[in-house]
């Protein structure tokens, strides 16, 4: 089931400019990227789609949820730009922690870390202290506190930024086992050539707006037809960019 953004209007407060204007977006079946320049509102997006955030105007759901409640938030499952290494806790005891922040009771948060942690290969290191991880390992610490809870949508805001190339193959092959018939995964990322070839679908958010939804089929048939394999994504996104932003035609 997916989640729908309804004519949703969002701002950082009164008398801000509207970062999304009467946005609607269906999020689609399996493994989707979300690309975008900086400051787009790809984060905004995922925030009001996680329930993290509560849209100015519109409504956000997932089938008859709304993202006010409390049912909503334990299906969806949010993974911010920064994860925090918390204060004296292990890797495990972090995500455990998640699972019990989403309702989980003890045992079975307990119990699901360790999966979690298994899932995203950070088993061996279960007992480390977060604080003591590297910055590629707390980005995985933040996918399975993600994914320790069971949700059937996953939110990630660029997991893969400030990984090394070996780091993003791990990462990205972990994603790609992540979508499945029962769990959407919607990811940002400024990594066009790695992922969006690896895609379901795309969706390209400019200035707020969606400039492009599709699947990857009809996004790489945006770049030229001389395009170069392993080229295309960034191609074709740029072919979108520039189409967005060319100036009408007299
Ligand atoms: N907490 C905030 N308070 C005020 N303005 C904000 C806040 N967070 C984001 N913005 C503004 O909202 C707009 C969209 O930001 P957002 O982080 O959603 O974009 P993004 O597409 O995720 O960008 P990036 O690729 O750089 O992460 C930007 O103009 C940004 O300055």
């Amino acid at each position: 089931m997916p989640v729908e953004l309804q004519a949703v209007s969002y701002a950082y407060g009164r008398n801000k400019p509207r970062i999304l204007d009467q946005l609607t977006y269906t999020t689609p079946h399996g493994f989707t990227v979300l690309l975008g320049p900086n400051g787009a509102g790809k984060s905004t997006l995922l925030k009001l789609a996680a329930g993290v955030n509560q849209p100015t105007t519109g409504a956000v759901r997932l089938g008859r949820l709304s993202s006010t409640t409390r049912e909503y938030r334990t299906k969806v499952a949010w993974m911010p730009q920064t994860i925090t290494a918390m204060t004296g806790l292990t890797a495990r005891e972090q995500v455990a922690y998640t699972g019990w922040l989403k309702g989980m009771n003890r045992a079975s948060a307990w119990e699901a870390a360790a999966t979690a942690l298994d899932r995203v290969q950070m088993k061996d290191r279960a007992d480390t202290k977060t604080k003591q991880l590297s910055g590629g390992q707390l980005r995985r610490i933040g996918v399975a506190s993600a994914l320790v809870h069971d949700a059937r949508i996953l939110l990630l805001d660029e997991p893969t930024a400030g990984m090394d190339p070996a780091q993003r193959r791990v990462f990205r092959d972990l994603i790609l086992r992540l979508a499945t018939d029962e769990v959407q995964v919607l990811m940002s990322t400024h990594d066009v050539a790695d992922l969006a070839e690896e895609a379901d679908h795309v969706t390209v958010l400019t200035d707020g707006r969606i400039t492009f939804n599709g699947t990857t089929r009809d996004f790489l048939a945006h770049a030229p037809t001389q395009t170069p394999a392993g080229r295309q994504a960034e191609a074709a996104y740029t072919a979108i960019s520039s189409e967005f932003t060319a100036p009408p035609a007299h």
